[in-house]
């Protein structure tokens, strides 16, 4: 009779059925799951108002990390054309029309299916702090033409408004040190000095300052679990194009209708319009009466001269604290390297000067050498730069120099733990990458649990647990598998 083959009991066949179906489906929902989604970003956009000139950034992050913490850079930037919004404050909807190219370019750098979710903020900085100072309904005005322009565009517009100087100093801050990998590893921050058209900002972290002296320039963040007490100041109208201001209105008042200004280059002639020059909150309570309407702006170009004139912008005869930068502000003693950006690095890079680890009294010697140097020559050695920028980089160099060392007390030593920089791993240094981490929750107060298994990881260990649960299976059915139908040999 033939023997009855267990292998094919019906009990068998389920238990393998439903065993090789546990492993296939284990294997599939755990590759399922926790598969990276296809390489998708998500998009961020920020317009930077100054008040020289507007900028567009776009930032993108991956969208797949859990609560947006995937790390953020920027793709794209797109330069205004024309002045900065606080400068159309009597035909305001030029100030609209004025975005129109660098949204268009948005529109086209970030991925049409994105548009909607994209969110689109706009913060102005001291150009139109000074216009609201000087006349709110017309910063008013400006803002809500802006307003009008940007909603036209797909994207989701979060508002447009005025950052105060303490926001303005610390993003800058966080962007330093987030673009820097410093916040996540608790390591050692860095300082951050940013230099603009119409304010100028300084922002470090101090061990010996807990924000009592002074609660108007603290800032107090909690990152990635770490506790930071921030000290932040932003001067209004020591941006370099109000200190120039501030410079000329004092050299007019020894006497209308020429100024010999040592911070321009011999040879140096322009005629310039005294309205014009007092048309700002800086320096409007300066204008001499019945003065003409134009004058002779002449350069003599001498670095030591100049900055005796720059000097005198700065107030250091009264200090209520234990001790300050200049006009009676706190600022506790500097610690820790320093980056500093924006004009900083446009000036100091143009005069070659970006290399800290030239002493700093060489670095006066160049720049008086440089200051030195005839109108006609330095436009021959360089054909290619705008008048305007050229003839102002003596001016912008000692004002640099002068704000560094006598403002906020940087000393021959100190001074070589600045860098100049422009951007940090390809994103720019500046306030709006901070701003936009900080309104889209991108940073969180603690530190993020033990990363989770990467995704290889994840696939090896169910691949291992799934074959072992297969050899299980073979075992344990074993015992009901067919004799060896091979005979003992009988020799
Ligand atoms: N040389 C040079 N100067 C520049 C350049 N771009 C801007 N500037 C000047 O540098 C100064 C600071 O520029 P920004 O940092 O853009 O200033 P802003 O943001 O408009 O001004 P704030 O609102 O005060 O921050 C202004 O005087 C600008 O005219 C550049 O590419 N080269
Ligand atoms: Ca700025």
């Amino acid at each position: 009779m033939k023997e009855k083959n267990p292998w094919h009991t019906p009990v068998t066949i389920i238990i393998t059925v439903i065993g090789v179906i546990a492993i296939v489906a284990l294997v599939t929902v755990a590759v399922l799951q926790n598969r990276p989604v296809p390489q998708k970003y998500k998009y961020g956009i920020v317009l930077d108002a100054g008040s020289s000139h507007t900028a567009l950034y776009i930032y993108q992050w991956r969208a797949e990390k859990d609560n947006n913490t995937g790390r953020v850079e920027q793709t794209h930037s797109c330069k205004v054309k024309g002045k900065g919004i606080s400068s159309y404050a009597s035909e305001p909807w030029r100030a609209g029309e004025s975005l129109t190219l660098c949204m268009q370019e948005a529109e086209k750098r970030v991925p049409h299916k994105r548009h909607h979710e994209t969110p689109l903020y706009l913060g102005a900085t001291a150009g139109m702090r000074l216009l609201n100072m000087e006349n709110s309904s017309a910063s008013d005005r400006v803002f809500q033409a802006v307003e009008r322009a940007l909603q036209k565009f797909p994207f989701s517009y979060q508002g447009a408004r005025i950052l105060s100087g303490q926001e303005e100093g610390a993003f800058g801050w966080v962007t330093v040190n987030y673009l820097d990998d410093r916040l996540t590893q608790g390591l050692e921050t860095t300082g951050a000095l940013d230099l603009g058209g119409a304010s100028t900002q300084i922002s470090f972290v101090s061990d010996n300052y807990d924000g009592s002296e002074s609660p108007s320039n603290s800032v107090t963040f909690r990152l990635y679990g770490n506790d930071y007490n921030l000290y932040t100041h932003s001067f209004l109208c020591y941006g370099k194009d109000q200190v120039l201001r501030m410079a000329l209105a004092q050299q007019t008042q020894s006497g209308p209708g020429a100024i010999l200004d040592p911070c321009f280059h011999p040879g140096y002639m322009e005629t310039k319009n005294y309205s014009v020059l007092y048309d700002s909150p800086c320096v409007s309570d300066r204008k001499p009466q019945g003065a003409p309407s134009i004058f002779n702006h002449t350069g003599n170009g001498n670095f030591r001269q100049c900055q005796e004139v720059v000097k005198r912008v700065f107030n250091f005869s009264s200090c209520k604290y234990s001790r300050c930068s200049f006009n009676g502000v706190f600022q506790p003693l500097l610690q820790g390297p320093f980056g500093a950006f924006s004009a900083y690095y446009f000036v100091m890079n143009f005069l070659n000067l970006t290399d800290t680890s030239i002493p700093l009294e060489s670095v006066m010697e160049k720049l008086t050498r440089y200051c030195a140097t005839p109108w006609e020559k330095i436009k021959l050695q360089h054909p290619n730069v705008k008048l305007n920028y050229l003839a102002e980089y003596c001016f912008s160099g000692t004002y640099i120099l002068t704000l560094l060392t006598e403002g906020y007390n940087f000393t021959s030593e100190s001074y070589s733990s600045i860098k100049f920089i422009k951007k940090i791993n390809g994103s720019d240094a500046g306030w709006t990458l901070g701003y936009m981490l900080n309104l889209t929750n991108m940073i969180p107060a603690e530190a993020p649990d033990s990363p989770p298994l990467p995704h290889a990881g994840y696939v090896s260990i169910v691949t291992i647990i799934a074959f072992l649960l297969f050899v299980l299976v073979i075992l344990s059915l074993r015992p009901l598998w067919p004799r060896c139908s091979k005979q003992p040999h009988i020799i």
